[in-house]
C-alpha cells in the first residue's frame, strides 16, 4: 500500500473501527458501574463491587489504545487484537486480548512459517488514536526470502526498540518475536531457565510469560501468588510497571534483601566473608547451633509451685525433650509440644499448672529456649565456642571468617546482604516456612549464593519457577559458572528446561562490538547475542589525565542529556564522589541510583546497580578499576557497557579495555552495600570496628602492630600509584 491516499483512506478505516471499540469498551465500563451498584445487601453490593472492579480493570484505562495489532489469515478473516478483550453489545469479539489463543498467530507468524497469515499489521497510537501503521505481507516476504539473507526484525520492531528510554520498563506486547512467544507460554510445570545475552529481552520475556500464565491459569493462580525477585530496588522500581500495565495488579515483587526477617542492612565486609556465608554448608551448620541450645535436664527438675516443691524424674522430663525432637514440626512449635506435655506432667503430680507458670517457664527456657534468627546467628557468629560446635565441616580459617563481636543487643546488630539468607534459612528451622507461590521468577539469578538460592526456593509451593540470567554477567562471590549449578539449589519438582534467547534487541551494533571484545576473556564458552540493529553513532573513548576525568565524564554527561537522552553514568565506588561533585558543579540534574530511583536526565549508578538497567546513552568511568573491583571484573564491565541502546562514552584514565589486567585486584570493589557517596563519622566507627574484628580473629595481639604498620605502607602505595599510561584511542 504505497499511495498515500489508499494508506490515509485505511488510518481512517481502521480508527472508525478503533474508535467503535472504545465506545463499546466504555459502555462495558458504565455497565459494571451500575451493576455493581445493584446489590441488595451491604455485603452483596461490596462482593459486586469487587467483581466489577476486576472486570473493569480487565477492560483497560479509558483513553488508551483499543488494539496494537491485527492479522489477516488466509481464510478472509481478521483479528485485532489487544492487551485486552473488548466485545459489543452481541458479546462479539472486537478485540481479543494477547494471551488469548485466537491470538498466537500475531507472535508466531514468521518469514519461514507465516502460521496461516497473509497480514500482520501493527499500529503505533497516541492514546486511541492511530498514528502510523506497519504491515508484514508473508507472501512478498517468501518471495524476498527466496533471493535474500532475512532480517530478524520487522519495522514494528525496529520503531519500537528505537524509542527513548525512561527509568521505567515498558510492555514489549505489540512486538513479541516468536523465539520470546514460545518461552513465554511454555508450559508453567516446570524449572524454566531462560539464558541469553545482554539485550535479548530476558527479563521482558519473563514479565509477560507471568502474565500469560495468569490469564491461562485464572481459575487457580492469582496474581498474589506470583513472586518476581530481583537483584537490587533500582531494579524493581524499573520493573514495577509492566504487570500493572498488562492488567495484572497484585505480583509481589521483591529484591533479595526482601527475602527474610527485616533488618537493618549497613554491614561492609569482605568478599572472603561474604563468600562463605552463601556456603550450602552453612544449612546444616544453622541446624546444629539451633539444636545445640535445645539443653539437658537434671536428673530430678524440682519444681517450687504454690508452696511446694513437686519433681519430676529427669528420664521423664528428658523423654519429653526427645518426644518434641523427634516430632516433624520448626524450633518453635517443638517448643510448644513440650511446653504442653511439662504442663500436663505437673497437672498429674497434682499440682496447679497456673499457679506453676512461672517455675514451668524457667525450665522450658533451660531446656528450649526462646530463639530469634537475629539471636541465633549474632549467638552463633560471636562465639568460637558455638562455631566450634556447629561448623565441625569447616575450616579453622572459614570458622574464623565468620567470627564476630556481636552488638550487645540483637536489635542493634548490624547485617550483611550475605547474612540475609542465613536469617532467612534460620526463621524457617524456627518458626516454618514463610509465604509461598505458587509461581516464582528470579531474575539475574547467575549472582546468587546457594543460600540465597535456598532463599528463593523456600518460597516455592509446587517448583514451578522461570529463572532468568546470562552466565557472562555472573559476578561477585558467588558467580555461577552453569545452570545445574544454580538448579541443585532449586526444587526439583518439575523438570528443568534451558531455554535460550538469540537476539540482542538492547546494544547497538557498535556499542556492542565493543564490548564482545571482552568476552573471551569474560566468559569464554558463553556464545555472543546476534545484535539486529545499528546505533545513531559509534562508542566513544575519553583518555584523560585524571585532573579531567570527573568533569570529562560530567561534560559528556550533560551534553547527552541536554540532546534529550536518559543518561546512565556507571561509575565504580572509587571514582563516585569525585564524579558526584562534578556533576552537582556542572548544575547537571542527577540522580543517585543508591536511592532506588532513576528519576533524572542523569543517573549515577554503580556497576552491580546497572545490572538489568538500560539508558539512551551510557558513560563508563575508568574500566580499570571496573575491572579490579571483582573478581569477575571483566563481566562486570561486560555488563557496565551494555547497558545502552543509543550511544557509548568511556572516560578513563587507564585502558578502556584492560583486556590483560587481572580481575578483582582491588579488595574494597565488591564491597556491599555500594560505597555511599559521602563518609560519616558513623561509617567510619563501623569500618574500624570491623577492621578491628578481623584483626582480632586473624592474628594475636603481639602482631598487631606490625600488621598496621603494613597495612598503612599498602594504603600509601595505592594512593600514590601512577595512572596508567595514557596512549590513543582503543579499537
Ligand atoms: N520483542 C521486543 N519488542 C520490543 N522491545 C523488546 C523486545 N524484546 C526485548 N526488547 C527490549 O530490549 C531491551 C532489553 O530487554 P531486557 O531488559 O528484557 O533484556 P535482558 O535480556 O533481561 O537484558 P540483561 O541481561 O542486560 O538484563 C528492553 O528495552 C526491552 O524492552
Amino acid at each position: 500500500m504505497d499511495d498515500p491516499d489508499d494508506r490515509a483512506a485505511e488510518l481512517a478505516r481502521e480508527q472508525a473501527y478503533f474508535d467503535t471499540a472504545a465506545i463499546h469498551r466504555e459502555r462495558r465500563r458504565d455497565a459494571l458501574g451500575d451493576s455493581a451498584r445493584a446489590g441488595a445487601h451491604a455485603s452483596a453490593a461490596a462482593q459486586l463491587r469487587q467483581h466489577a472492579q476486576a472486570a473493569a480493570d480487565a477492560l483497560g484505562a479509558a483513553g488508551t489504545a483499543v488494539a496494537f495489532g491485527r492479522i489477516n489469515n488466509d481464510g478472509g478473516e481478521s483479528l485485532y487484537i489487544g492487551r485486552h478483550l473488548i466485545r459489543d453489545d452481541d458479546a462479539e469479539v472486537l478485540v481479543v486480548n494477547w494471551q488469548s489463543p485466537a491470538a498466537a498467530p500475531y507472535f508466531e507468524a514468521s518469514h519461514a512459517d507465516p502460521a496461516g497469515l497473509v497480514l500482520r499489521r501493527a499500529f503505533t497510537c497516541d492514546g486511541n488514536v492511530i498514528q502510523h501503521f506497519t504491515d508484514v505481507r508473508f507472501a512478498e516476504l517468501a518471495d524476498a526470502l527466496a533471493d535474500d539473507h532475512p532480517s530478524p526484525v520487522d519495522q514494528a520492531l525496529l520503531n519500537e526498540l528505537g524509542r527513548g528510554r525512561t527509568g521505567s520498563m515498558r510492555d514489549i506486547v505489540a512486538t513479541i518475536q516468536a523465539a520470546q512467544y514460545d518461552v513465554i507460554r511454555a508450559p508453567q510445570e516446570q524449572l524454566l531457565i531462560i539464558e541469553g545475552g545482554p539485550g535479548t529481552g530476558k527479563t521482558a520475556v519473563a514479565l509477560h510469560r507471568v502474565s500469560y500464565l495468569l490469564f491461562q491459569h485464572r481459575e487457580r493462580m492469582t496474581p498474589e501468588q506470583v513472586l518476581v525477585v530481583g537483584p537490587h530496588p533500582t531494579f524493581i522500581r524499573y520493573l514495577a510497571e509492566v504487570l500493572p500495565g498488562l492488567g495484572d495488579d497484585g505480583v509481589a515483587m521483591r529484591t533479595l534483601a526482601q527475602l527474610g526477617p527485616p533488618v537493618r542492612i549497613d554491614r561492609a565486609e569482605p568478599p572472603a566473608v561474604s563468600r562463605i556465608k552463601g556456603d550450602p554448608r552453612l544449612a546444616q551448620v544453622l541446624k546444629r547451633a539451633l539444636a545445640a541450645r535445645i539443653g539437658q535436664p537434671e536428673p530430678a527438675e524440682r519444681l517450687l509451685i504454690n508452696g511446694r516443691f513437686h519433681t519430676l524424674p529427669g528420664a521423664t522430663v528428658a523423654e519429653a525433650v526427645a518426644a518434641s525432637n523427634a516430632a516433624d514440626l520448626p524450633y518453635a512449635a517443638q517448643r510448644q509440644q513440650l511446653r504442653a506435655r511439662l504442663t500436663q506432667l505437673v497437672t498429674e503430680l497434682g499440682a496447679d499448672p497456673a499457679a506453676g507458670r512461672e517455675p514451668l517457664d524457667n525450665l522450658l527456657e533451660r531446656l528450649w529456649p526462646a530463639q530469634s534468627a537475629a539471636g541465633l546467628l549474632r549467638d552463633l557468629f560471636g562465639s568460637r565456642r558455638r562455631l566450634e560446635i556447629a561448623a565441625d565441616e569447616l575450616t579453622d580459617d572459614e570458622r574464623g571468617l565468620l567470627y564476630r563481636r556481636g552488638a550487645d543487643r540483637v536489635s542493634a546488630e548490624s547485617w550483611s546482604l550475605a547474612d540475609l539468607p542465613l536469617l532467612d534459612e534460620a526463621e524457617q528451622l524456627i518458626n516454618g516456612p514463610p509465604q509461598q507461590y505458587a509461581h516464582i521468577v528470579v531474575d539475574e539469578a547467575q549472582d546468587l549464593s546457594p543460600m540465597q538460592l535456598r532463599s528463593v526456593a523456600r518460597r516455592s509451593a509446587t517448583g514451578s519457577m522461570t529463572v532468568v540470567g546470562d552466565l557472562a554477567q555472573a559476578t561477585g562471590g558467588w558467580a555461577q559458572q552453569s545452570w545445574e549449578a544454580v538448579a541443585e539449589h532449586l526444587p526439583n519438582t518439575h523438570p528443568m528446561q534451558v531455554t535460550p534467547l538469540r537476539y540482542g534487541y538492547r546494544v547497538p551494533r557498535q556499542a556492542y562490538r565493543f564490548a564482545a571484545r571482552l568476552l573471551p576473556v569474560a566468559a569464554p564458552g558463553v556464545v555472543a547475542p546476534e545484535v539486529v540493529r545499528d546505533g545513531p553513532a559509534d562508542y566513544a573513548i575519553h583518555r584523560v589525565e585524571l585532573a579531567r576525568r570527573a568533569a570529562t565524564v560530567a561534560a559528556v554527561a550533560t551534553a547527552r542529556a541536554d540532546d534529550g537522552q536518559f543518561v546512565g553514568v556507571v561509575c565504580p565506588p572509587r571514582c563516585r564522589r569525585e564524579v558526584a561533585e562534578a556533576l552537582s558543579a556542572a548544575g547537571a540534574q542527577w540522580a543517585s541510583g543508591a536511592e532506588g530511583e532513576l528519576g533524572r536526565a542523569i543517573n549515577l549508578i554503580d556497576p552491580y546497580e546497572a545490572k538489568g538497567l538500560e539508558f539512551d546513552a551510557v558513560v563508563v568511568v575508568e574500566p580499570e578499576q571496573i575491572v579490579a573491583g571483582d573478581a569477575h571484573g571483566h563481566r562486570l564491565l561486560y555488563v557496565a557497557l551494555t547497558r545502552t541502546t543509543r550511544y557509548l562514552d568511556v572516560v578513563s584514565v587507564g585502558e578502556p579495555l584492560p583486556l590483560g589486567m587481572p580481575a578483582g585486584t582491588d579488595p574494597t570493589g565488591t564491597v556491599q552495600p555500594a560505597e555511599p557517596p559521602t563518609f560519616s563519622a558513623r561509617e567510619a566507627r563501623q569500618l574500624a570496628g570491623h577492621l578491628a574484628e578481623r584483626l582480632r580473629s586473624a592474628a594475636p595481639p603481639a602482631a598487631w602492630p606490625q600488621v598496621l604498620e603494613l597495612l598503612g605502607d599498602e594504603l600509601n602505595a595505592a594512593e600514590s600509584s601512577p595512572p596508567a599510561e595514557l596512549n590513543s584511542p582503543g579499537d
